[in-house]
């Protein structure tokens, strides 16, 4: 499988050049990438072995290393002469940095860095691409010199001969084992002992070590993290186009597929008649629809504050991590929620592989474990809500997507309740405000109980992660409600096409407000009566989306291929494409299987046998 998918992902790497000199040329524009990457995932379900070089590595050597550092090794990355990957995590850490056991001692006297995992668990562990497919990698290491540490650096290291592709001396890699889904990966394992590399393989943009051995610090050590960051932007897109995927098979599918009559004595209506599989499927296009969005946005974001970090202006660095970590967990959390409900929305065709509901499921899960564990970064949002709020309380401006924070803090009660757009907009971005809130008494009371922080935020983490995954809501609700009713394009779309934009808004806002029903009747008073017309308004509104339903999936525009789905197919002969599919089987070569003379037979027989003998 391995070298199937490195065939394939080659392949897709060339169409990936040829997208990007057609779409950029010259240019590090990510949509090509991600173009390439829908082809890539077509090509190879099992997952592409050349990501983490693409995303990763490439830009790593961009952002990370000087322009000399760049020539020597990115040049030659971008341009697939040396394929590499990002060495972080070890099989003993992944999420807390700072206990990373690599190391870096700088030697002075050959002015070169000395790299050791000096444990089994300081092995670098995950890294995509690193068991077979790399022959360097970007090693992220504690940085020590004269045995004091320094922090966290990046090293380019080659691993691998450039000929021959043997390992080199003082490297130990491997392949880390399957997994549960992309097993076209090779995500592998790396110990180095006593590996020595030139002080200009430690990348040094943002911080220097000098051949005497002074230490430069970087202005802001965070922008170390910035890889990470990219593809945490980078997971907001692609699994919005997963969910995006499998909401294409399953709507496809529930317009084919004839199940129940509705009424005693009519024929089988389409499945997408029935409203709970109206309510399966539709929310699940608007989420596709609601995220990609949102991925587009803060990947506008991203661009601009990369190009501001370029000019060492690391302003904007603190909103986009926070907007990269919200963004990264919902659209994971969501798109993998959702494509297991969309599988199950296409009953047990939908358990074939046949379906593909089941490649795409796993290609979406892990996003919320890389890049971050989802509840880590939840935290994160959550320590940064808590700074914020002390802003709040402090009479100063908050960053603009935190904006709604400082406006509902200023509110003594809720408004008249009215049900509109606005008012359900309000209300679930006025129940994050209260969360935050209820978060910093009880962390603040805490800390004044002489609590350290990191304490303080674990023993808090249950209403930190509310106030962080409300703060999501908000932002993602905040900026489909701004791209439905005040884009400054609307007057361009169409009034039948504004007004099925207008349903997916409503859709969107009715089935968040059910979703946090308790977090907002916590700081807001509804009546029954408000709450079930509601109710009626979310049965209306799927009604009125369930003709559209198709045209809005057919518009993502995925073809067959990369869709490889005998239920979504695109010409709708969903039981001759699964019947082809089984009849494929291996079992299916032969009427009798091997197996039956070997163990079938002996075993009825000797059960016949034993039957007998008890009747004697
Ligand atoms: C072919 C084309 C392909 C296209 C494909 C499309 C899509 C991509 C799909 C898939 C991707 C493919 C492969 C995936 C490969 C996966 C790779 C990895 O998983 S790499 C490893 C990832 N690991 C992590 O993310 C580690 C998580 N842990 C952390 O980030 C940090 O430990 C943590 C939890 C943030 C804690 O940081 P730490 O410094 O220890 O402590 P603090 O929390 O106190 O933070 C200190 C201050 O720093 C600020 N901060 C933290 N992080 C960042 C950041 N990233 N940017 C900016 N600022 C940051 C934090 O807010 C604190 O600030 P204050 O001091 O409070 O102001
Ligand atoms: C498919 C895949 C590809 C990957 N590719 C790469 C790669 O290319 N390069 C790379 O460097 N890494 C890669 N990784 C590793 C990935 O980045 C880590 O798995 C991830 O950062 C989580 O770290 P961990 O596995 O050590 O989990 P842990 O951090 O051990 O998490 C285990 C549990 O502990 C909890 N926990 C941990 N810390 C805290 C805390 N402070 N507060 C509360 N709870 C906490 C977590 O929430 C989680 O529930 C990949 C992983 C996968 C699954």
């Amino acid at each position: 499988m391995a070298s199937m998918s490195v065939k394939h992902a080659i392949a897709a790497a060339k169409k990936l050049r040829s997208l990007q000199e057609r779409f950029n040329p010259g240019g590090s524009d990510i949509y090509p990438a991600l173009m390439g990457d829908e082809a890539i995932t077509a090509l190879i379900p099992s997952g592409n072995p050349l990501s983490v070089h693409i995303l990763m590595f490439t830009r790593a050597l961009r952002e990370q290393g000087t322009d000399e550092q760049y020539e020597k090794f990115g040049r030659r990355a971008d341009n697939n002469e040396i394929i590499g990957t990002f060495a972080q995590t070890e099989l003993g850490h992944g999420t807390y940095l700072r206990g990373l056991e690599a190391r870096a001692d700088y030697d002075r006297g050959t002015e070169e860095f000395v790299l050791n995992t000096p444990k089994l668990s300081s092995y670098k562990w995950w890294p995509g691409g690193l068991g077979q497919t790399c022959n360097y990698c970007i090693f992220v290491a504690q940085l020590y010199i004269d045995n004091e540490a320094k922090g966290m650096a990046m090293f380019v290291v080659q691993i691998r001969d450039e000929e021959t592709h043997m390992p080199l001396p003082g490297v130990h890699v491997g392949e880390i084992g399957k997994k549960m889904g992309l097993n076209g990966v090779n995500n592998g394992f790396l110990g180095l002992k006593d590996y020595r590399v030139p002080r200009l393989n430690m990348l040094m943009r943002h911080q220097q070590v000098l051949p005497d051995g002074r230490f430069v610090k970087s202005p802001v050590s965070q922008v170390s993290y910035f890889p990470m960051v990219f593809v945490r932007c980078m997971v907001a897109r692609q699994n919005s186009n997963y969910l995006a995927q499998a909401a294409t098979i399953a709507t496809r599918y529930s317009v084919i597929r004839r199940q129940s009559p509705i009424e005693e004595g009519q024929p089988e209506p389409k499945i997408l008649e029935h409203l709970t599989q109206q309510m399966k499927v539709i929310p699940e296009i608007v989420t596709a629809v609601v995220y990609r969005l949102a991925a587009a946005n803060l990947q506008n974001m991203y661009n601009e504050t990369a190009e501001a970090v370029y000019r060492k202006d690391f302003s904007r660095l603190p909103e986009l991590h926070a907007l990269a970590c919200i963004l990264k967990v919902a659209t994971s959390y969501d798109s993998t929620y959702g494509i297991e409900r969309l599988r199950q929305a296409c009953g047990g065709h939908g358990y074939l592989t046949a379906g593909n509901l089941g490649n795409i499921f796993a290609m979406a899960a892990p996003a919320c474990t890389y890049e971050g564990e989802n509840s880590v970064l939840y935290l994160q949002v959550g320590k940064i809500l808590m700074k914020n709020w002390s802003q709040v309380l402090a009479g100063r401006e908050l960053m603009p997507s935190m904006a709604y924070i400082s406006e509902c803090s200023k509110m003594t009660s809720f408004p008249q309740w009215t049900g509109s757009w606005e008012c359900l907009l309000k209300a679930i971005q006025y129940a994050c405000v209260g969360s935050i809130r209820l978060a910093f008494q009880s962390y603040n009371a805490r800390v004044q109980s002489a609590q350290s922080q990191t304490a303080a935020v674990n023993y808090s983490g249950l209403e930190l992660t509310k106030a962080a995954e409300l703060h999501g809501r908000s932002y993602v609700a905040g900026n489909f409600y701004q791209q439905i009713v005040n884009s400054p394009n609307k007057h361009q779309r169409s009034p039948q096409f504004q007004k099925v934009l207008e349903n997916m808004l409503e859709l969107h806002l009715i089935q968040i407000f059910f979703r946090h029903l308790g977090d907002i009747l916590r700081f807001i008073r509804i009546t029954e009566d408000e709450i079930s017309a509601l109710q009626r308004r979310l049965e209306e509104v799927l009604k009125e989306l369930r003709p559209d339903a198709v045209a809005i999936t057919d518009a993502f525009d995925f073809n067959d291929k990369i869709l490889s789905s005998a239920l979504g197919c695109y010409d709708g002969n969903v039981y001759e494409r699964l019947f082809e599919a089984a009849l494929k089987h291996p079992l299916n070569r032969k009427s009798v299987p091997d197996f039956f003379e070997a163990h079938l037979k002996p075993f009825m027989k000797e059960n016949a046998d034993n039957a007998k003998k008890s009747k004697l």
